[in-house]
């Protein structure tokens, strides 16, 4: 088992998964910088979930291995796996599951209670989350009494208020309008950015998948929104696509070909 690059926080080879015999799947490596935030884009069923989940260690690979900062994620038992990603992991999903019972802030506040902070240090930092996500107002609301864009803002902040080493983002922004899915997405990655949190996010939204900063892609991307992403894998039935080796000349000859 020959240990992942030095440059990467998290990587993965070879990665297989089957779901009763069907491949979802099919021999996927990729590596992710420290602070890097990368996109994996493809249509549905294409494996991004399943790709997520294997790097996150909710899903034990049929095959390949996957590293998180030095540690084989793929041999961890399920005790260890939990732990890791209690204490290193944030997950967003696209529906967002929040516990009824609790308010907003004591829903954004739960994970930073798990790993045993303060109650007054947990109430801060999940008030703090939802006022940059614009939802501070609703902190003492129940979900039951939230939009399910505002629910997925809160699924947003406890995600991010313990600052986790690697936010994994399962179609973040799908439960949210068109019109919200950007500033929502800027959000997210700006305070990741700022956190020096690394982001693996899956979409088949345009909004999130066309919106690369630079640096190698493995397709290219001039959308006017290219702000957001370092860069993006594509799937299509469980495999990367190949990268693209040639971006579009400067004198616009090969956004002629494009848009043809
Ligand atoms: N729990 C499951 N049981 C059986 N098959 C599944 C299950 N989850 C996913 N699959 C299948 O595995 C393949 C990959 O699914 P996956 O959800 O990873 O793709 P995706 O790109 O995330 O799709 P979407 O954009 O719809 O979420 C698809 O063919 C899907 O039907």
């Amino acid at each position: 088992m020959a240990a992942p690059p030095d440059d990467d926080v998290l990587w993965a080879r070879g990665l297989h998964y089957t779901y009763d015999g069907s491949p979802a799947l099919q021999g996927v490596t990729l590596g992710v910088r420290e602070r890097e935030i990368v996109s994996i884009a493809g249509s549905r069923g294409s494996g991004k979930t399943t790709l997520l989940g294997c790097l996150s260690g909710r899903l034990l690979p049929a095959g390949g291995e996957v590293w998180f900062d030095g540690v084989p994620v793929h041999t961890l038992g399920l005790g260890a796996r939990e732990r890791l990603r209690r204490d290193r992991f944030g997950w967003i999903g696209s529906e967002p599951e929040l516990v009824p019972g609790l308010t907003a802030w004591e829903n954004a506040a739960l994970p930073l209670l798990l790993r045993g902070a303060g109650h007054r240090a947990a109430r801060t930092a999940a008030h703090e989350w939802l006022d940059r996500l614009d939802i501070g107002d609703c902190a003492d609301r129940r979900p039951a009494h939230l939009l399910q864009s505002q629910r997925q803002r809160v699924a947003i902040s406890r995600a991010l208020a313990h600052s986790p080493a690697v936010l994994f983002a399962d179609e973040p922004t799908a439960p949210l309008h068109q019109a919200d899915r950007l500033q929502a997405l800027r959000t997210l990655t700006a305070a990741a950015r700022s956190h020096g949190i690394t982001v693996v996010l899956t979409s088949h939204d345009p909004t999130a998948a066309s919106a690369v900063v630079g640096g190698p892609a493995d397709r290219f991307d001039d959308s006017p929104a290219a702000t957001l992403v370092d860069r993006t894998i594509t799937l299509i039935d469980g495999r990367r696509t190949p990268p693209v080796a040639t971006a579009p000349d400067p004198e616009g000859s090969a956004a002629c070909s494009l848009s043809a």
